[in-house]
């Protein structure tokens, strides 16, 4: 048994209009970095936590928390789609194991999930397909959220019940860290926007690619300057990354949902994700940071992290 740890931004703007050749290389050299350390843990189930973006998770049901038994990737924003290799079993067993716990966690047999979680298994793994995952959706961004102690209950409660798995375990994080792209709001929204919000699965491909353009628009005037989108917050995100690193998560509990929009931005909840599988790796004792990388970069609007991490002394 064993468990390990990477958590990364995700951004739908990566490889569309990129930053500096040299920030490029740096974040190239920091995906090196957690591809050989995933290379040399070696897993053999991946339990990927992943906020989604109004894709699979509509305002007809939001649930906090999912746990996926079969899944779908719809292939958004260039990643990889189709079926995801889900180990059922595992998945249910997790599932049994997080509602025992206490934590009131919703299952499906037909999550359909977004970049969210694809990006960070393309971006590791090659592709959706080439470990068992099981997914672990967290509802980061259609308020009303939880507290984030829950978030971390929840990832205590996934640890216990992966590592009893006897199986390598790789915990992975997706999203975050400080940035605020357009991603609509139920209580600011237009109409229409409503109602995609609320039923608007399976869009055709021109409003998928209208919702694209509009993300990729945003990008270029936000590193044009020319944005009113909420800047980066480097200073906020490195003094979450420095709690992270430290261990006391409980920390954390005393954020609240206020602070994360005013300090960092609506969509810094999807370090939700972080915290979860930073739980989820702490529950089964002290764990080390063995490698960490951020930079706020304004072209992709994701202050962007990247940390691996295991149990200490493995
Ligand atoms: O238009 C929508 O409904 C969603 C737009 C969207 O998908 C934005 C995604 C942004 C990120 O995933 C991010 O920066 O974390
Ligand atoms: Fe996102």
């Amino acid at each position: 048994m064993s468990l390990a740890l990477c958590a990364l931004s995700h951004t739908p703007v990566m490889g569309v209009h990129q930053p500096a050749d040299e920030v490029v290389a740096r974040v190239e050299a920091a995906l090196d970095d957690a591809r050989a350390f995933v290379a040399d843990v070696d897993p053999d189930l991946v339990v990927v936590f992943a906020p989604d973006h109004y894709n699979g998770f509509l305002y007809d049901l939001m649930p906090s928390f999912c746990i996926g038994a079969q899944a779908t990737a719809i292939g958004d924003y260039g990643t990889s789609a189709g079926p995801l290799p889900v180990d059922r079993a595992a998945a249910r067993s997790l599932a049994s194991a997080v509602l025992d716990a206490g934590v009131d966690v919703a299952f499906s047999e037909r999550m359909t999930v977004d970049h969210g979680c694809a990006q960070p298994l393309d971006l590791l793994f090659g592709g959706i397909d080439t470990v068992p995952v099981v997914p672990v959706f967290i509802n980061c961004v259609a308020e009303p959220l939880g507290p984030v102690s829950r978030v971390r209950l929840l990832g205590e409660a996934v640890g216990r019940a992966a590592a009893a798995l006897d199986r390598r375990v790789l915990l992975l994080g997706s999203g975050g860290l400080s940035h605020d792209p357009p991603v609509p709001r139920l209580t600011e929204a237009p109409p229409e926007v409503v109602e995609r919000l609320i039923s608007g699965r399976n869009p055709t491909p021109e409003e998928r690619a209208a919702r694209q353009d509009r993300v990729f628009d945003a990008a270029l005037a936000y590193a044009a300057g020319t944005s009113d989108l909420m800047p980066l917050n480097p200073e906020w995100d490195r003094r979450f990354l420095e709690v992270l690193g430290g261990g006391d998560l409980a920390q954390l509990d005393s954020w609240s949902n206020e602070s994360f929009v005013q300090e960092a931005g609506h969509s810094s909840h999807e370090v939700r994700t972080w915290i979860a599988v930073h739980a989820a790796l702490g529950a089964m004792g002290p764990y080390e940071v063995r490698s960490t990388f951020y930079e706020a970069i304004p072209e992709w609007i994701a202050g962007f992290g990247v940390t691996t991490a295991e149990t200490r002394g493995r």
